[in-house]
């Protein structure tokens, strides 16, 4: 028996940064990160190593633990107020929150704009809005996983 979460962290940042390099704007200046736990430092460390962002910004719920996510980093992250504030004119965004009603709505993202939504991965938590999931263009690995496991997609009806 061996202890997961290193290589759940690595994976889970890894498919995601897949999904941005096929299908995030072809200009991506701002990267958006909403979380501040294990996830989000997991996929910090992908996104800037592979892709060159002009900003970063992070939010998070309690803004101690957004203010410890930065310090622990080289690069100067942008700490964000809201949801709102933190999305706006992103063009890739992030969501590792372990949120189970929507923080994320439509009408605050930036047309075109690339979201790795990883943290409602079970049937009941939701991290994007139904009008965010009816507009978007979902992708997913599987569909019959995301049908069986993700509340936005099961309980968004998209
Ligand atoms: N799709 C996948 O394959 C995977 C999904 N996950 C999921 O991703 C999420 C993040 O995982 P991980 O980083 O390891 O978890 P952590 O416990 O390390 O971090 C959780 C983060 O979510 C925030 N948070 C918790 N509850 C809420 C809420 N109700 N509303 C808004 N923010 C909230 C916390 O904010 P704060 O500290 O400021 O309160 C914290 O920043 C979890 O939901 C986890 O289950 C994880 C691995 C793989
Ligand atoms: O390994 C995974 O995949 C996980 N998904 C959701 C919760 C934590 C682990």
């Amino acid at each position: 028996m061996m202890d997961g979460e290193a290589i759940t962290a690595i994976r889970t940042a890894a498919v995601s940064a897949i999904s941005a390099k096929l299908l995030r704007p072809l200009v991506s200046d701002v990267l958006c990160i909403l979380g501040s736990g294990q996830q989000a430092r997991s996929h910090y460390d992908v996104f800037t190593k592979i892709f060159k962002f002009k900003e970063v910004r992070v939010w998070s719920r309690r803004r101690e633990m957004c203010e410890r996510f930065v310090a622990d980093l080289e690069e100067p992250v942008v700490v964000c107020r809201s949801v709102r504030d933190a999305v706006s004119g992103a063009d890739v965004i992030v969501t590792v929150t372990g949120a189970t009603e929507p923080i994320l709505r439509a009408e605050w993202i930036k047309s075109g704009a690339h979201i790795a939504a990883v943290g409602a991965c079970r049937p009941d938590w939701r991290e994007l809005d139904d009008v965010l999931m009816r507009e978007a263009l979902v992708y997913v690995d599987s569909r019959d996983g995301a049908h069986a496991e993700s509340g936005d997609i099961i309980l968004s009806g998209v």
